[in-house]
Formats: structure tokens, C-alpha cells, sequence
């Protein structure tokens, strides 16, 4: 192959350098965070207060920035920061790696561009190292989100959490709800980066091509509304997917120890109880959240990687 071809082969490949692909989903994590926490904490704050403390979301906004201002909307951004941030960053380098496996396991291919399947594998590939994170993350995340409704907080912060979940169970207790996780991140993930994959090819211009090759040149000209309509696009998808097993291993990971035996024994119980609906509860904070917040996701990966090509 002519060094022309070989570097033709390399741009085409929609692989990047792991350091900048886990650094730009770190970006992206920060982005997904300052645009997405004011809708948590909207809908947090409606899920825990008293009965005709708010009349909905707008009154939520409205009384939050009336008694402490625009900053208000910004309360305990902090922990969120702290742990989506690695995360992201894991599941953008998982992503990548998951891309390059399927390139390693199909040397021959004549197309480099990865198909939708592919890109679907490698987003599915991605969750595994982020559940490692995940999944004790949001452990903690949930047992402090749902204390202090109506009784006592057990708990003082990310740090006690662990501490007295480690007493309780070890290790074992810490990543209750590993599979619920992954049960969620795995195919919510595939869906996820397959979408945005699609949708940015379908809205971007057409990357141009070299007299006489049918490979393209170069990156298409990176378009940031098409980005963001994307990457809304894609969390919206996700979302939808990814709801019922969210649901299951909130329970799961907030449920007094013994409580359930795994996954599957949490869902039939939800089911039996509340019905086949309350699989579906949270759909709506988590929906108006998801455009936005992955809108500025992707906006904050694209940007730091242009941003890093540009420095090495
Ligand atoms: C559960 C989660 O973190 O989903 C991410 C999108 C979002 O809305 O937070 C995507 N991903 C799992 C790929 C990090």
C-alpha cells in the first residue's frame, strides 16, 4: 500500500488517540453536567417535597431562583461534577476501543467506515469499563438523593456512604446494582453512540473526496448544530431505552439489604406491585433533561477534540 493509501485508510478510520478520546469525553461529562444539572435538581426537588410544596417544574425554577438566585439552580452540582466527569471520560475511550477491536477483527475490510452495527458494538463495548465506575457511583448517588424525605439522613455525604456501606456488605454492597447498570449503559450505550454516529454523518457536509479514490480525504467540516442535534438526538434515544432498567436498579440500590435477591427478582416484584407502568416512573424529568444535556455533551467532545488536534 502507497504511503498516500495508507494515510487515505488512517483518516478514514473514525478512530482517534485514547488519550484525547478519554480526555474529550471528560469534556464531555463536564458540558453534560452544567447544562443537565438544573434539571436533576428540578426533578429531584419535586420527587422529595412534601405534598403542594411546588405546583410543577416552572414553579420549581421560579421559587429556586426567587429565594437564591440564578446560583440556586446550581446546589450540589459538586459530587455530580466528581463523579459523571470519569465516567464520560471512561465511556469515550471505551467507545473508541470498542471501534478499534472491530477494526482489529476485520482486517480485511474494504469499507472503513463502520457500519451501524458496528458502531452499535462498539457503543454496547463501551459500558463495560464505565460500569466499573458507574455502578458504585451511582450507588452512592441514589442513597443520597432519596434520604431526608419525611426522616432522618443516614447519611453525610459521598464519604459516609461508602464507609458505612463497606461496613454493612464489603465490596459486595458497594457495587449493588452492577448488573441493573449494565443492563442499562450496555444497550442504552449502543443506541446512544450509534445515533449520533448516524445523525451527524446524515446533517454534516460530505466530507471531500481525492481526485480518483473513492475514500474520502478528510474529516467532514465539523457543523455544531448538526453536533448538537445529534448528540440531543442521541440522549433522547437513549433515554427511552434505558428508563426501565434504571428504574429497577434505582430500587435495587436503594432497598435495605436483603430486600432483593438481583435484577430480575427486583423487577418481578416492582411489577407485581405497581404494575408493569412503574417501570416507566421518571420518564419525564429524564426526557426533558436528556436533549440538552447530550446536545452539550457531544458540543463539549467534538470541541476538546478539535481543540487537542490542534495542540498535538
Ligand atoms: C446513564 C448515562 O450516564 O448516560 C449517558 C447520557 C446521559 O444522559 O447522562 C451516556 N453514557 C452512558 C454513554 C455515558
Amino acid at each position: 500500500m502507497s504511503d498516500e493509501a495508507a494515510d487515505i485508510e488512517a483518516s478514514a478510520k473514525s478512530t482517534v488517540d485514547p488519550v484525547k478520546s478519554f480526555l474529550s469525553g471528560g469534556f464531555g461529562g463536564i458540558s453534560c453536567v452544567l447544562v443537565g444539572h438544573p434539571f436533576d435538581l428540578t426533578k429531584t426537588r419535586l420527587q422529595t417535597a412534601s405534598p403542594g410544596t411546588y405546583t410543577g417544574a416552572v414553579d420549581v425554577i421560579r421559587k429556586t431562583i426567587a429565594q437564591d438566585g440564578i446560583r440556586g439552580m446550581y446546589r450540589g452540582i459538586t459530587p455530580p461534577l466528581f463523579g459523571v466527569t470519569p465516567i464520560f471520560a471512561i465511556s469515550f475511550w471505551g467507545y473508541d476501543a470498542g471501534k478499534r477491536i472491530v477494526y482489529a477483527l476485520t482486517p480485511d475490510r474494504k469499507d472503513q467506515a463502520l457500519s451501524l452495527g458496528e458502531l452499535a458494538f462498539a457503543g454496547g463495548f463501551s459500558a463495560v469499563p464505565a460500569t466499573l465506575v458507574a455502578a458504585p457511583a451511582e450507588r452512592v448517588k441514589v442513597l443520597l438523593q432519596v434520604q431526608g424525605q419525611g426522616g432522618q439522613s443516614m447519611y453525610s455525604g459521598p464519604t459516609d456512604v461508602l464507609r458505612k456501606l463497606y461496613a454493612e456488605g464489603g465490596l459486595r454492597s458497594i457495587f449493588r446494582g452492577t448488573v441493573a447498570t449494565l443492563a442499562r449503559d450496555g444497550p442504552g450505550s449502543a443506541v446512544y453512540f450509534a445515533t449520533y454516529e448516524l445523525l451527524k454523518k446524515r446533517l454534516s457536509a460530505p466530507p471531500p473526496r481525492l481526485p480518483g479514490s473513492d475514500q474520502p480525504s478528510a474529516a467532514p467540516p465539523l457543523s455544531l448544530g448538526a453536533v448538537m442535534l445529534a448528540g440531543g438526538t442521541a440522549g433522547v434515544a437513549m433515554w427511552s431505552l434505558a428508563i426501565p432498567p434504571d428504574t429497577i436498579k434505582s430500587r435495587l440500590q436503594s432497598a435495605p439489604q436483603g430486600t432483593y435477591t438481583g435484577f430480575m427478582d427486583c423487577a418481578r416484584k416492582l411489577i407485581a406491585q405497581d404494575g408493569v407502568t412503574a417501570l416507566w416512573k421518571g420518564f419525564g424529568p429524564a426526557m426533558a433533561r436528556a436533549f440538552p444535556a447530550n446536545a452539550a455533551t457531544f458540543l463539549g467532545v467534538e470541541l476538546s477534540l478539535k481543540m487537542m488536534d490542534k495542540l498535538w
